[in-house]
């Protein structure tokens, strides 16, 4: 239980005893109004009528009485709800803000947003309703049971025979719905996909004139769905009905061997009538027992699943007395570096990675695709943790200093430029978000971008991303640039970002940048040589190891492997130059 809120608890328990007291005093009242009618015959009318008068008004005020205590009872029980809910949502957000990459590496994006949205409602419904609901139902059967049984055995044995089979039809029905709704999610899941996919790849489809199959395929899926829902339409159908028949058959029952015994004088008519009434109180009450018993199966599955997760062990963590990091040469350096990925430990990512940079130098990393540049790069603001060797930035080892102090001073650019939903000043600042408006436009201008921005419909607070004006590849990644050089961090990291920007604006940005990178290590990881040519070091870099470091020169004098690369693009561009030529 929820013992952040004690207090709520203890209110929405002691509402829950109140409200099932009284609704058993009402049975018990009603058969006394009964009796009180009957001996009308013995007693004067005035008398009756009196007596009549108090028990309606008892009636009366214990029924606004429960009325009230069943509201204070779901008032709490629905408060708790939503402050647990709320609790572990922040928990989760908070797991996976310091999850590492090797987590999400595993494509879990799908499964922890039904973990901290579905399975956390599951949890919090059992904790709050569920518990209370099964609180309140163990007073009316166990009381209800005990005021029938004493006032006489055998009839009271009777008017609570339905009790176990609805309660077993019950929890069966739930139990068989809960299967067929994971599988209706699944076939529901699938309708979605046909539709997202036919949205996304609407000029494929329009352009292969493949409405019709596309149309067939939704159907289908369609289809599906339906004959399950149907099928869960007929279980709950049959079932109530069941539970139902079998309420109205003890009823029957009660009434006719009851009559009988009131007939014999064995018990009175307002006996009767309490016997009747107990019963179609319990009647709901009992039914919902599948409820519970399927909230049970439900929080069970779910907890097990958002408390495997909350308790999940964090792979990259900050050492216990780690201290920020302090910057003075700001100078990085990869001492014999090897990486092997978490779950791929029996192959070596990197091998032995040795070099220093020094404040103002930009590196160079370069090699065949699959060797390991980003992995390299991904190292330096702890994405993952070496696997032996250290990275030290002016000879504190990354691993013993704050993480939130490294990554302020690491700065990544991504392959894949990820853009908010927000405006264009809140993106680029989103690493500061104090930062004054000269500051944010100095940054677009080393950039690029400044004078494209201006050109935007309300400049800097243009709304870009998924739900604004959408930017072409080379832009948002220009942007992704700004927002980096807003960190000034000690070590700026390009991973393949210029890939996406012609030429001549990399050569722009590359200028802008020299007064930038006079600051700090500026490590470069591209594919075109031209991006890399003025690097005061290259690494040439495969199968995880370098093989080949120096300046553009030296490489190109070394006659190996960066030069054949070299000569490999340079011929590719004058063969293009020259297709153009014969072309044209
Ligand atoms: N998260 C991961 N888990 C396991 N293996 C990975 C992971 N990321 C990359 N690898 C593997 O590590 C090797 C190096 O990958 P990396 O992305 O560092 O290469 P790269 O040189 O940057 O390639 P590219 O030039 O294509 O970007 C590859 O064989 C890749 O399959």
């Amino acid at each position: 239980m929820n013992l952040r809120h004690p207090w709520q608890v203890a209110f929405a328990i002691g509402s829950t005893f109140i409200a099932a007291t009284l609704q058993l005093l009402i049975p018990v009242l009603l058969g006394r109004a009964v009796d009180q009618v009957r001996s009308g015959g013995s007693i004067s009318g005035d008398v009756v009528e009196h007596r009549l008068w108090i028990t309606a008004l008892l009636l009366l005020t214990i029924s606004v009485l429960r009325g009230l205590f069943t509201l204070a009872q779901n008032y709490f029980a629905e408060s708790i709800r939503h402050h647990f809910a709320y609790e572990l949502r922040l928990a989760c957000y908070e797991k996976i803000q310091r999850l590492s990459f090797s987590f999400h590496d595993q494509g879990h994006s799908a499964d922890l947003i039904t973990i901290c949205m579905l399975d956390l409602e599951g949890v919090c419904w059992y904790f709050s309703s569920a518990l209370i609901r099964a609180v309140l139902l163990a007073m009316l059967i166990g009381i209800g049971a005990y005021i029938l049984l004493s006032a006489d055995l055998a009839l009271g044995a009777l008017a609570l025979s339905f009790v176990p089979f609805v309660a077993w039809r019950s929890s069966r029905t739930q139990l068989k719905l809960r299967a067929t709704w994971f599988e209706l999610q699944g076939r529901l899941s699938v309708l979605s996909r046909v539709m997202e996919e036919n949205l996304c790849g609407i000029r494929v489809v329009r352009a292969f004139a493949a409405q019709a199959y596309e149309m067939l395929k939704f159907e289908r899926a369609s289809k599906s769905a339906l004959a399950l829902a149907w099928e869960r339409v007929d279980i709950y159908a049959r079932d109530t009905s069941a539970m139902t028949f079998s309420f109205l058959f003890a009823m029957g029952l009660v009434l006719w061997i009851g009559g009988n015994k009131v007939i014999a004088g064995e018990i009175s008519v307002g006996n009767l009538a309490t016997f009747l009434t107990f019963m179609t109180v319990l009647q709901m009450p009992v039914r919902q027992i599948g409820l519970m018993v399927n909230a049970f199966a439900r929080a069970s599955t779910c907890g097990s699943r958002l408390f495997g997760f909350l308790d999940l062990d964090v792979a990259i963590k900050e050492a216990p007395h780690a201290r920020p990091l302090e910057i003075s040469e700001g100078t990085m350096r990869f001492e014999n570096v090897s990486f092997s990925y978490p779950g791929a430990e029996n192959r070596q990512t990197l091998r032995n990675i040795s070099f220093q940079a020094r404040r103002g130098e930009t590196i160079a990393i370069v090699g065949p695709p699959g060797s390991g540049k980003s992995t390299m790069a991904h190292l330096i603001p702890r994405f993952y943790d070496v696997t032996s060797g250290s990275i030290t930035l002016d000879g504190q080892d990354i691993r013993h200093v704050t993480l939130s102090s490294l990554r302020r001073a690491v700065a990544v650019v991504q392959q894949d430029a990820f853009l908010f939903t927000t405006t264009v000043e809140n993106n680029i600042a989103y690493g500061d978000p104090w930062a004054n408006e000269s500051r944010i436009e100095r940054a677009s201008e080393s950039a690029q971008l400044h004078n494209y921005i201006l050109g935007l419909p309300a400049g800097y607070k243009t709304v870009v991303g998924e739900r604004g004006v959408s930017l072409s590849g080379g832009q948002r990644q220009r942007l992704t640039i700004a927002r980096a050089m807003m960190l000034r961090p000690s070590v700026i990291i390009f991973d393949d970002a210029t890939a996406a920007v012609d030429a001549a604006t990399e050569q722009r940005i590359r200028s802008a940048m020299r007064r930038f990178a006079t600051d700090r290590v500026t490590i470069i990881i591209a594919h075109r040589l031209s991006s890399v040519m003025h690097a005061d070091q290259i690494l040439f870099v495969e199968n995880g190891e370098i093989v080949e470091r120096g300046t553009h020169d030296e490489l190109l004098a070394k006659a190996a492997r960066y030069k054949a690369l070299h000569d490999l693009q340079t011929h590719a561009g004058n063969d293009m130059l020259n297709d153009d030529d014969g072309a044209s």
